[in-house]
């Protein structure tokens, strides 16, 4: 690439790339959130159109007009949202967009003869005739892996695919690519994870505000070189502990629930929250609890109970329960065996809006279907504090609490818009739309607290300020249930870290006990920090 340029509207996104990728090799391509590694790859599949530059194969080159040329050139893109067909079937979605057909019909036997050949290179068993919308976030992001491979791609570009991905996917996913690597693909490889750069990339690359900051050999370069080159600054990285010496995180003053009841009346406890102090974990009541609790086949024999300022971790990979405990906790899974019980009382949630009627907020796993307002702007997303409320959005959701809202987290959460409370979330980076859900819920600062995966897609600058809001919240007396892939989550905000393999929960630690190598080796997975 030479030269790229792309801007959207009158905002100049990048200003003249030049990269070079090699053949057998994987090139990781790193940013903050915002900083242009979707517009630049986007580019390079054809999706987008670049207003000046250049793009050759081999040295010639070529006019990418669309996403067909780049895949009759081999170059396929697995894009960060799954983008693939919920109603047809895993099969078809492989080969999707290059269905065998014979005088204009489909050949189900080639399609499935295709789909069963790259799924048994990526040795995962997936069934071929299930409707794609049936299966889990992490089995239909292999789907699309899948889709890639079959596509015979000479240049494959990976957008953060293991961030769904249970321990041994990931390991699959990395067998996979090294075997690409043997057979000549270029692979360009976007990541937030700094321990996956280590381990598998040849070079690494540094997108900041759409210039390239660096771009070097793996094995020339160092970690914190990386982050200072992501973020243009030396990042604070903390070791596990509330910050004792600021009350609140230094953060701005908590949201609406620590100054008053929000001004919708959907959470009556939430008003009552302590003031600021240090988190009163293992001494407050019991806030929310679940005995001997069992959801379908997602989980059972579940016991949990989060105090009022404790931070409790769920740590598992994909198809480990984790994220359906916290969200069984919100109604979004049912309880059909145990009890869940929330501020003494026994609560049957059939629907989130239960829950946040109970005074519960909750970031889920899937936020692009589950908790982002596509059309709504990004001070609306912000400010709107819960589901049901949205229809009667005319009548609450004032400029002033968007406005305050937004002026909070905004620049707290570094999220990087063009700065205008009325940009609409769509137009900004997947990272950034994530900072503005998970803001949301910190702005409601609820009495419990579910959050699915916080920092999934979030860069290493935001991290931390994100750790902040959370220790802070539970500082204020809010009891939290963090579900999360990420062993860092859990070394950063545990009070009490419990680990599930398969549904059930198999090992908990306190204190100075919650390390990587603990929680790794309970999960019976690979210590890869
Ligand atoms: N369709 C669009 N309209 C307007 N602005 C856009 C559009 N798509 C992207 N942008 C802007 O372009 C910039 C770069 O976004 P991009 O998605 O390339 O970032 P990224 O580095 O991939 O971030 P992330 O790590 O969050 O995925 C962002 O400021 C974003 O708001």
């Amino acid at each position: 690439m030479r030269g790229i340029r792309k801007s959207f509207g009158d905002v100049e996104v990048l200003h003249g790339v030049d990269l070079d990728a090699a053949p057998g090799s994987v090139l990781a391509l790193l940013g903050e959130n915002g900083a242009g590694k979707s517009t630049l790859v986007r580019v390079i599949a054809g999706d987008l159109h670049p207003d000046a530059g250049e793009i050759a194969l081999d040295g010639t080159p070529h006019d990418i007009r669309d996403v067909a040329t780049a895949r009759r050139l081999g170059i396929r893109l697995i894009y960060q949202e799954i983008s693939d067909a919920p109603p047809l079937t895993v099969a078809e979605n492989i080969v999707l967009g290059a269905w065998p057909t014979r005088r204009g019909f489909v050949r189900n036997g080639e399609t499935r003869a295709t789909a069963r050949r790259v799924l048994g290179e990526l040795g995962v068993d997936l069934p071929l005739d299930s409707p794609v919308g049936s299966l889990r976030l992490g089995e239909r992001q292999t789907v699309e892996i899948a889709r890639a491979l079959a596509g015979q791609g000479r240049c494959l570009i990976f957008d953060e695919p293991t961030a769904a991905l249970s321990d041994a996917e990931t390991e699959r996913l990395f067998e996979v690519i090294n075997g690409l690597r043997g057979r000549g693909v270029s692979i360009l490889y976007i990541t937030h994870r700094l321990d996956e750069v280590f381990r598998l990339a040849d070079e690494v690359c540094v997108l900041r505000d759409g210039h390239i900051v660096l771009h070097d050999k793996v094995s020339a370069v160092g970690k914190d070189q990386v982050v200072e080159a992501m973020v243009g600054r030396t990042v604070e990285r903390r070791r596990r502990g509330r910050d004792l010496t600021a009350p609140d995180g230094g953060l701005p003053a908590a949201g609406p629930a620590a100054q008053g009841p929000p001004s919708d009346g959907g959470s009556p406890a939430s008003g009552e929250l302590p003031a600021g102090g240090d988190s009163a974990a293992g001494g407050g009541p019991v806030l929310v609890e679940l005995a001997g609790a069992r959801s379908g086949d997602a989980f059972a024999d579940v016991d949990l109970a989060v105090r009022a300022g404790e931070i409790v971790t769920l740590y598992g990979k994909v198809g480990s329960g984790a994220s359906e405990v916290a969200e069984a906790i919100f109604g979004m899974h049912p309880v059909d065996g145990g009890t869940l019980t929330v501020e003494g009382r026994r609560a049957r949630f059939r629907h989130p809006a239960d829950a946040i009627a109970a005074g519960i907020g909750c970031l889920p796993g899937d936020r692009q279907r589950e908790a982002m307002f596509r059309s709504r702007s990004v001070a609306e997303n912000l400010a709107a504090p819960t589901w049901r409320s949205i229809a009667r959005a005319g009548t609450f959701l004032t400029r002033r609490s968007e406005a305050v809202a937004y002026g909070r987290w905004h620049d707290t959460l570094r999220i990087r818009s063009r700065n205008d409370p009325e940009q609409q979330i769509w137009t900004l980076s997947g990272g950034n739309q994530q900072k503005v859900v998970l803001g949301r819920w910190l702005e409601r600062g609820s009495r419990i607290l579910v959050l699915v995966e916080p920092t999934r897609g979030v860069d290493v600058g935001a991290r931390q300020e994100i750790y902040r809001a959370i220790r802070s919240l539970a500082g204020r007396g809010s009891a939290i249930v963090v579900a999360t892939s990420d062993y860092e989550d859990v070394v950063e905000l545990a009070d009490r870290a419990i680990v599930m393999v398969r549904g059930r929960t198999v090992a908990e630690f306190t204190g100075d006990a919650i390390t990587v190598e603990a929680l790794t080796q309970a999960a019976g997975g690979v210590i890869n920090a």
